[in-house]
């Protein structure tokens, strides 16, 4: 279901971040090159973005994966947290997202620390060794895989590292016994994943902003 616009929640992200983010051409560039053509319009907002970013450089990320890259918005705020040498993959499973994907990182100016994996994220990730261990993963792809990415996570992150997954919330809807869509389902197998795992101490933030009533999912590798 696409985020339901709502103007208050708009203006009041537009109005912090006129104080927290600065303009920033690489990732208009990003926005408005996915838009031009044609990807959907289903990345991070700015500042869910930065709150990434600020998420790894907190941890000291040196390296970090991403499932789901899109036009790589979310990609751009992440890699620009790591230091010199440090790397992300991110992966996609769509030619064209990709191909958009790494003109924005070249734009801007990430290509060294970036590297696009085309395929269905499950195959590709079973295919990374378990060591080195990864620092974090950032979770957003299609939703019914989430506790699949979950797994592979939990097996490439390291001890103390960090699991985010987006869009568990789905204005509310994933707590609304009514609903039952395949997306839905598949933040609620993660839930009932996380119960009991004794490997990841999680918690869901709601949020309500540009992207509408959503949120994020905030894990740590134990
Ligand atoms: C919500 S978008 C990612 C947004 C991006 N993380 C951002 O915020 O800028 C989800 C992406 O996952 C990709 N995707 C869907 N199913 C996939 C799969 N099985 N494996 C890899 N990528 C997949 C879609 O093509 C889409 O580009
Ligand atoms: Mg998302």
């Amino acid at each position: 279901m696409p985020p339901q616009p709502n103007p208050e929640w708009t203006r009041s992200d537009l109005y912090h971040n006129s104080f927290l983010i600065a303009p920033d051409d690489a990732l208009e560039h990003a926005r408005k090159n996915s838009n031009d053509q044609g990807l959907p319009e289903i990345a991070v907002s700015a500042a869910q973005g930065k709150l990434l970013n600020l998420y790894a450089r907190s941890i000291g990320a040196k390296r970090i994966l991403e499932v789901g890259t899109l036009g790589g918005y979310s990609t751009i705020w992440l890699s620009r947290a790591l230091p010199d040498g440090g790397e992300l993959v991110t992966f996609e499973i769509s030619e064209k997202h990709a191909k958009v994907a790494q003109e924005n990182i070249d734009y801007a100016g990430l290509t060294s620390k970036v590297k696009i994996v085309v395929g269905p994220a499950a195959e590709s990730l079973k295919k990374v060794p378990s060591e080195p261990k990864w620092d974090l993963i950032f979770i957003d792809a299609d939703k019914p895989s989430n506790l699949a990415y979950l797994l592979e996570g939990e097996r490439l992150v390291r001890k103390g590292g960090v699991i985010i997954v987006d869009n568990v919330v789905r204005q509310g809807r994933v707590a609304d016994p009514e609903a039952n869509e395949e997306d839905i389902v598949g933040v609620r197998k993660l839930l009932e994943h996380l119960k009991t795992d004794e490997d990841v101490d999680a918690t869901t933030i709601a949020t309500v902003g540009e992207k509408g009533y959503d949120g994020f999912l905030y894990g740590i590798r134990l």
